[in-house]
Order: C-alpha cells, then sequence, then structure tokens
C-alpha cells in the first residue's frame, strides 16, 4: 500500500508596498494564535488567478488600495508548518490610501524600524531581504 501523498504547499503572496524607503507592515487581526504578528498584505492565490491578480485582489480587500506589483523580495519561503510557501512582491499604490480593513493594525516601517514588530517567524528572510533592497 501507498503512503498518501502529502499536500503540496499552497502559494501565499504578500505585498512589501513601499512609500520612499518606507514599507506597509500589518499586524494580524486573527486567528488568535497569530493576532498581534505582523506580516505582508496578501493571501492565498486562487487556482484561476495569477500571483500578481492575487496581490492586487487581496489588497483592495484588506486595504481599500490598487497597487502595481513590482519585483520579488526574497526567495520561496516554507511557512504555516510547511503548508505554504510564502513569495513576497514589492508594490507600489496607484490608487487609495491604506486602511486597516480586516488588519488590527497598519505601519509605515523604515528600514531601521524593520525589528520594531513582531513578524509572523516565517517572514524573518523575507524582512532581511526587504531591509538590503529598501538600503539599497
Ligand atoms: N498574507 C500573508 N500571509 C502570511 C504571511 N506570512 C505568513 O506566514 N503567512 C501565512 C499566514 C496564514 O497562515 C497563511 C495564509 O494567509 P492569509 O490568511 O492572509 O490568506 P487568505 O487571506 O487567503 O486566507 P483566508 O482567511 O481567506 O482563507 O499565510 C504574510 O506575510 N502575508
Amino acid at each position: 500500500m501507498n503512503e498518501p501523498r502529502p499536500e503540496p504547499p499552497q502559494v501565499v503572496v504578500g505585498a512589501a508596498i513601499r512609500a520612499g524607503h518606507r514599507v506597509l507592515a500589518a499586524a494580524r487581526a486573527y486567528p488568535p494564535e497569530l493576532a498581534g504578528l505582523w506580516e505582508f498584505p496578501g493571501g492565498k492565490v486562487e487556482p484561476d488567478e495569477t500571483e500578481a491578480e492575487a496581490l492586487i485582489r487581496e489588497c483592495r480587500e484588506e486595504l481599500g488600495v490598487t497597487i502595481a506589483v513590482g519585483e520579488r523580495v526574497g526567495g520561496d519561503l516554507s511557512t504555516g508548518g510547511g503548508r505554504y510557501l510564502l513569495r513576497v512582491y514589492f508594490a507600489d499604490l496607484t490608487e487609495g490610501e491604506p486602511h486597516a480593513k480586516e488588519h488590527a493594525e497598519l505601519r509605515w516601517l523604515a528600514p531601521a524600524e524593520l525589528d520594531s514588530v513582531p513578524w509572523l517567524p516565517g517572514n524573518r528572510p523575507a524582512v532581511e531581504a526587504l531591509r538590503e533592497l529598501l538600503r539599497a
């Protein structure tokens, strides 16, 4: 008998929205075990959409803004105990100002402030990559 195959990880995309040298971070409001930890706005890529489409949809839903998706920040990151593959992209605002429609709080962070919030553990390498890119 064959062992059941493990489910492949689901791709989650995050938007590192920049304004000058600062980037937008968002505190999760739910679920309880993730509440108060910080992330990049975004979410799971649906089967019928591209990663850029998912980012645009999620930023509209979560922040009420329109974004233009830019270049990748760092590589693929395994998160959620291997259930997810996190991919972070730079993004620029093209319409609207971000409001926390689903998050507990939003903050614009300068490179020197990136360690001032408790990130989701899986985001650490992306935050390091971001710091380098923002300083460049
Ligand atoms: N959006 C987002 N999720 C992240 C990041 N880092 C990280 O580990 N995750 C994890 C947290 C969640 O367990 C998982 C899925 O993200 P999500 O809950 O935002 O996805 P979603 O909006 O599509 O979810 P759903 O509640 O609609 O089902 O990815 C990040 O920077 N941004």
